[in-house]
């Protein structure tokens, strides 16, 4: 089960399935987003993977649709401000909390967001986080603390919010760390704070960026992506979405498959292709595509966004260590799984889920991947690796390593006029580096990049 926990009981309204009475409206989704928020910080368990639409929580599942969109904002807002919130709850309670109150802390850190950061009534927070309490056997006696606790915390928001804002860093403590030694402890401030910031919606458009941002209100970037700095409602209810007139992509996400020269007619791999973004842009880019992933699921999901963008690209379940193809291709993607660090922006569970440990056997996996990847492309082919960590492990000292270790490999550097506007994301070496600190723009809301590493790789000429 995604997420553990008890099952939701069979039956009844969706209101009543996580065995709350709905008298309270807003009770059954705070205690599901409290369950999810555990089954995070807890069990490591991926945000995206619990509140997927056909995989996810049973019990976030079980919720009509209006309910499952609240969870999702409370849960976003939450860990993006984890830090300040666990600080202030650590500086409103006179004693430590008791160290096995962990459902009492969720708890407490859900009704801190609320009152913080979300548009609910102080009292509605207080009620229903005390109605929570009193209903939970594990944290039943505590339930005036609760009340206390939150009371105080909207007593005292006003003086003691900005200091904790200044004062804490945004991510727990190994991900802060890491972030200072990649960017210099001067830098790394800056950078957080941009990473801790929701991103803007950025699509990837068929044709005409131009026309489509004037149609959506958005802006044209200079990878061409269209970007649209609030939502007025779902993603699928936008002009152009049943149309499969375009996809939605981070602009950072975009380039790698950007880097490839003329595709027109190529048979491309992309071996690590689901959910499908940037194997909509090489069938786009006229390649012929076989697009490989080792997970059945996500497969389905790239065959589902290819049919909505009514493109073709033939698609095989597998790993790319696997792959067996005589034939060889012209040009291979190999956009491969890492520690997502680059995209905290959207995923803020992941400073929570992941670990240095993961970057580590993430940079492993990446180099294995590569390894394989090389014997699958024709002589004169070009390789694209990318993936969305921030971590120079996972990208720049991997390839630095592929290249001392792989006589007859070279990077076919990136040039500086590819995207006027984006050449501080050229590294020395000539591959792309981006981050959230990157397109600086003076409304806030159209700023930023997600982190992504890429680089060309090709065969030396004998
Ligand atoms: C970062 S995502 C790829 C995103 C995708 N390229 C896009 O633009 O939409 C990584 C994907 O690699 C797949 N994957 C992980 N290990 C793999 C392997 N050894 N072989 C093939 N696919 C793999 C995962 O299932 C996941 O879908």
């Amino acid at each position: 089960m995604n997420g553990a926990g008890r099952r939701p009981p069979r039956g009844g309204s969706a209101s009543n399935r996580d065995g709350a009475t709905d008298a309270k409206p807003g009770l059954v989704a705070r205690k599901t987003a409290t369950r999810l928020l555990t089954a995070v910080i807890d069990s490591k368990a991926s945000l995206d993977g619990l509140l997927d639409h056909a995989n996810g929580n049973p019990f976030f599942l079980a919720l009509p649709e209006q309910d499952r969109m609240l969870v999702r904002a409370m849960l976003l807002v939450t860990l993006r401000h984890m830090q300040v919130i666990d600080a202030f709850i650590d500086r409103m309670t006179e004693k430590p909390l008791p160290a096995g109150a962990r459902s009492l802390r969720h708890v407490l850190a859900i009704a801190t967001s609320q009152i913080l950061y979300l548009d609910v009534p102080n009292h509605a927070a207080v009620d229903l986080a005390v109605t929570q309490a009193s209903e939970d056997p594990r944290s039943r006696r505590f339930a005036s603390l609760v009340n206390a606790v939150l009371r105080r915390m909207i007593r005292e928001k006003d003086q003691i919010l900005p200091q904790l804002t200044a004062g804490v860093r945004p991510f727990p403590g190994w991900f802060a760390d890491r972030i200072a030694e990649i960017h210099g402890a001067g830098a790394a401030p800056a950078l957080m704070a941009a990473m801790s910031a929701p991103p803007a919606l950025d699509l990837t458009v068929k044709s005409d960026p131009a026309l489509w941002a004037e149609r959506l209100g958005g802006v044209v970037l200079p990878t061409g992506t269209v970007r649209i700095a609030k939502l007025g409602g779902p993603v699928s209810s936008l002009q152009g979405y049943d149309d499969g007139a375009w996809w939605v992509q981070d602009a950072a996400a975009s380039i790698p498959a950007r880097l490839f020269g003329d595709l027109a007619g190529r048979r491309v791999a992309d071996l690590c292709a689901a959910p499908g973004g940037k194997t909509a842009q090489l069938v786009m880019a006229g390649a012929d595509v076989v697009a490989f992933d080792q997970s059945a699921n996500r497969l389905e999901r790239l065959q589902g966004n290819l049919e909505r963008l009514r493109l073709t690209a033939e698609t095989r379940l597998g790993r790319a260590q696997d792959v067996d193809d005589p034939a060889g291709f012209d040009a291979i993607l190999l956009d491969a799984p890492c520690s997502s660090t680059g995209t905290v922006r959207r995923h803020p569970d992941i400073p929570w889920t992941k670990s240095r440990q993961d970057i580590e056997r993430l940079a492993v996996v990446q180099r294995q991947l590569l390894d394989a990847s090389i014997r699958l492309l024709r002589p004169d082919g070009e390789l694209v690796f990318s993936n969305c960590s921030l971590d120079p492990e996972e990208g720049e000292d991997m390839i630095a390593r592929f290249l001392a270790e792989t006589p007859g490999w070279r990077i076919r550097p990136v040039t500086a006029d590819l995207w006027p506007g984006m050449e501080d994301a050229l590294t020395p070496e000539g591959a792309v580096r981006t981050h959230a600190g990157m397109l600086p723009n003076a409304d806030p809301q159209l700023a930023g990049l997600d982190g992504f590493y890429a680089v060309v790789l090709t065969r030396l000429p004998i």
